[in-house]
């Protein structure tokens, strides 16, 4: 559990981060979203003690972080930022395996989780360990990038626009290969990002800045169908809100008996997928499969049930 209390940063007399409290639960994804200049790095840098926090206390697991030695830290809390951040002169293996030979792990051990996270990120560690960062793709580059981050096991990641410079598809996939991940090994993440998709499909809770300060922190449901101010309410979209309740919604959730015809859907596709296609093939109803098998079907009805305002 990470525990922000009345974090504050003051540069040159200019408060950037403003008496900010908040609590990530342990294994759970926190999102923090704002504009230009709102302080989200700063927080995010306050959480790793990369900023010495003005005033105000940070714990970890109930231990205060100021408490806690810089190279402990350093394995306790991963840290991945827009554009990799890769060496460029440092094989992919090299890269993968920073902390780890800075905290003096046996180089056996340190080759054996270097492979052990290429495999995890889908990279063949044959083919991609002595490779340098420029003979590999920008999804690629990221990946690596989120692997080093990982390589000392730390409990918490700490992730700044991850996937700010990938094309819209490649981006897709990196935020279901973290999401994939994060459910296999648990780790806390925090991350920064611009984009609202982004923060409402990958965190459990969203915190919300503005000029430093912190205007909300819930779940994107919340944030959605009651934002706390006109600010939250604007970044939101007032024209976007129905689909973006519908895309925290899996098909499989909403399946029922019944008659079909045409394509199936997958049942693990997000609601508002579906909804686009019954609209765009004109159906009322598409069957649902799981794993290629049949198991009921999907309504527009019940899909347009889940795109209104919750009560
Ligand atoms: N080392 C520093 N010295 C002085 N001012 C700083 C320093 N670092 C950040 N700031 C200022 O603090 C404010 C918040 O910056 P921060 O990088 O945290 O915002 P951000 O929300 O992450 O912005 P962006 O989305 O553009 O990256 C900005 O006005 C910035 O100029």
């Amino acid at each position: 559990m990470i525990e922000l209390q009345s974090l504050t940063k003051i540069y040159d007399g200019v408060t950037v981060v403003d008496d900010v409290s908040l609590t990530i639960n342990s294994g759970e994804i926190a999102t923090i979203v704002g504009t230009s200049g709102s302080g989200k790095t700063t927080l995010l840098r306050m959480i790793n003690r990369l900023v010495q926090p003005s005033s105000g206390r940070i714990l970890i697991d109930g231990e205060e972080t100021s408490s806690i030695p810089a190279y402990e830290l350093r394995r306790r809390i991963g840290y991945a930022i827009q554009g990799h951040g890769l060496f460029p002169h440092r094989s992919v293996g090299r890269n993968i395996g920073t902390v780890p030979r800075l905290l003096g792990w046996k180089q056996a051990r340190i080759a054996a989780r270097v492979d052990e996270l290429l495999d995890l990120f889908g990279l063949e560690p044959g083919e991609f360990r002595d490779r340098m960062p420029h003979e590999l793709s920008g999804g690629q580059q990221q990946r690596v990038g989120v692997a080093r981050a990982l390589a000392a096991g730390p409990n918490i990641l700490l992730m700044d626009e991850p996937f700010g410079a990938l094309d819209p598809i490649i981006r897709a996939k990196a935020q279901d290969d973290l999401l994939a991940i994060q459910r296999r090994i648990g780790t806390t993440i925090v991350l920064v990002t611009h984009d609202m998709n982004e923060a409402i499909s990958l965190g459990h809770n969203i915190a919300v800045m503005d000029q430093g300060r912190l205007l909300q922190f819930a779940p994107p449901a919340d944030i959605i169908a009651r934002p706390g101010t006109p600010f939250v309410e604007a970044l939101i979209g007032s024209e976007d809100r129905p689909f973006r309740m519908l895309a925290l919604q899996r098909v499989r959730d909403l399946i029922e008996k019944g008659p079909a015809s045409g394509p199936a859907i997958d049942a693990w596709a997000n609601a508002r997928a579906a909804y686009a296609e019954l609209l765009w093939s004109g159906r009322e109803a598409a069957p649902v499969q799981e794993g290629g098998a049949p198991v009921g079907r999907i309504t527009r009805a019940a899909l347009q049930s889940q795109a209104e305002k919750p009560v």
